[in-house]
């Protein structure tokens, strides 16, 4: 076989990098041929928790092995909360980066582009792919169900004017292909319920027939349903991805040696993803709950940034003690821990974690049936509800707190 050359094209956030450089990553440990470049797309507002996630990748890199390289593309500094229009910019970028790979494939024994692997929401990059003439996958970094659900949406939409933003306070169930279990429209994504948004998504969903396949971050046994229900483009269920090698010692060992004292499945972990936030009132509101449960728990909580822009995520309190009730902190000191940013992957996998209300991000879920954690649903933007609901009916794998929360910070 030639050496081959793939580019890949991760969207910028936490939750779509892990799970994208740990495909690259599996691929090339299973294709010794093979050689990827990873194209870092950068905008200003992007958290430094996101830098230093690349960073680390980068540095180990070399260690896993000389076929995976990574490339910065320019940091745009356009004020835009437009991802559809921050991507459209970056094509530019990953052109002139493609023509400069293809121009060093000089000699034979040189590898030679073979395709991009485009993040779900980069769909535009296949226009890039097409001018190389080389064929494009999908990496859906969400489950095949939720993949499923976008698909048939799209489907109602343009050939029986299906309208989703109609449904935003409706008590309707839909028929979605990919789920077993009828589909409650008020757990729709709220993106789907916006008119702002909705075109875009319908946009993404129509350019997923245009790939050459779609591979996705999930796994047989947990989706057998939907996974058999899509004919193509093909879908390549390669998961669960995940990045599970940190213990967290190193990095965050007081929150280890915490856990440590505490009994095996004795402690709750709180956990809202990389943007997930809440305001002050609710902040105050949680922690009551919390005192008055009396069980340990383990809080992740977060600082809802002071604007609304594209990728701009919540930071840690300097000091939780301002949002949380007077003196919450000294009372909770033997059952209750606040921290800002997790370890999440060492947390789950922690023998005193018992329990885990979590956001329900893909790969929150994903994390917590690897490491056998049970979930507590509390969704907030992006496809979460859909997720919780998938969780709580479809698979009978989580507990409800709600399926239909969504956030108020301005985060879809
Ligand atoms: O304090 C924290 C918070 C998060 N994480 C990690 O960050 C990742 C978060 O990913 P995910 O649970 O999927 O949540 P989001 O960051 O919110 O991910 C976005 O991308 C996912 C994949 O498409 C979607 O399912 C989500 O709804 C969307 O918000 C996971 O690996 C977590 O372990 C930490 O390590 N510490």
């Amino acid at each position: 076989m030639e050496k081959a050359q793939l580019v890949f094209i991760p969207a910028p956030a936490r939750g779509h990098l892990v799970s994208a450089l740990e495909a690259a990553k599996l691929l090339l440990t299973r294709c010794h041929q093979l050689s990827i470049t990873v194209l870092i797309l950068s905008h200003s507002s992007i958290s430094s928790k996101v830098h230093n996630y690349v960073e680390s990748r980068r540095a180990s890199s070399s260690t896993i092995s000389n076929r995976l390289q990574f490339i910065d593309l320019p940091e745009d500094e356009t004020e835009s909360s437009s991802f559809s229009s921050f991507f459209e910019r970056q094509k530019l970028h990953v052109k002139e980066a493609v023509l400069k790979i293809t121009q060093s494939e000089s000699s034979v024994d040189s590898p030679q582009l073979a395709g991009f692997v485009v993040d779900m929401f980069c769909t535009t990059m296949i226009d890039v792919a097409n001018e190389f003439g080389v064929p494009s996958y999908f990496f859906f970094t969400s489950g095949a169900a939720f993949l499923g659900f976008m698909l048939y949406v799209q489907k109602i939409h343009d050939e029986e004017k299906f309208d989703p933003t109609e449904f935003k306070d409706s008590n309707s169930e839909l028929p979605v292909p990919s789920l077993v279990s009828p589909f409650p429209a008020r757990v729709m994504p709220s993106a789907m319920l916006s008119k702002v948004w909705l075109p875009r998504l319908l946009y993404n969903a129509r350019r997923f027939g245009e790939a050459k396949g779609i591979i996705v971050n999930t796994f047989l046994e947990l989706e057998s349903h939907a996974i058999e229900y899509f004919k193509m483009p093909p879908v390549y269920p390669i998961g669960p991805i995940l990045d599970v090698a940190s213990d967290g010692r190193s990095t965050h060992q007081e929150i280890m040696q915490w856990l440590d004292d505490h009994p095996p499945s004795s402690v709750v972990f709180l956990c809202f993803g990389s943007m997930g936030s809440f305001g002050e009132d609710q902040v105050k509101e949680i922690a009551y709950a919390l005192e008055h449960g009396g069980h340990r728990f383990l809080w992740s909580l977060r600082q809802t940034p002071s604007s609304v822009g594209l990728l701009k995520s919540p930071s840690d309190y300097e000091d939780p003690q301002q949002v949380l009730p007077e003196g919450f902190l000294d009372r909770m000191g033997g059952i209750g821990k606040v921290i800002g940013w997790a370890p999440q992957v060492a947390v789950l996998a922690h023998p005193a974690i018992g329990g885990f209300v979590s956001h329900c991000g893909w790969n929150s879920i994903l994390e917590s049936i690897w490491f056998g954690v049970p979930i507590a649903t509390w969704p907030m933007y992006a496809e979460q509800q859909f997720n919780a609901f998938q969780m709580v009916t479809e698979l009978g794998l989580a507990v409800e707190i709600k399926m239909d929360y969504r956030n108020d910070s301005g985060i879809l």
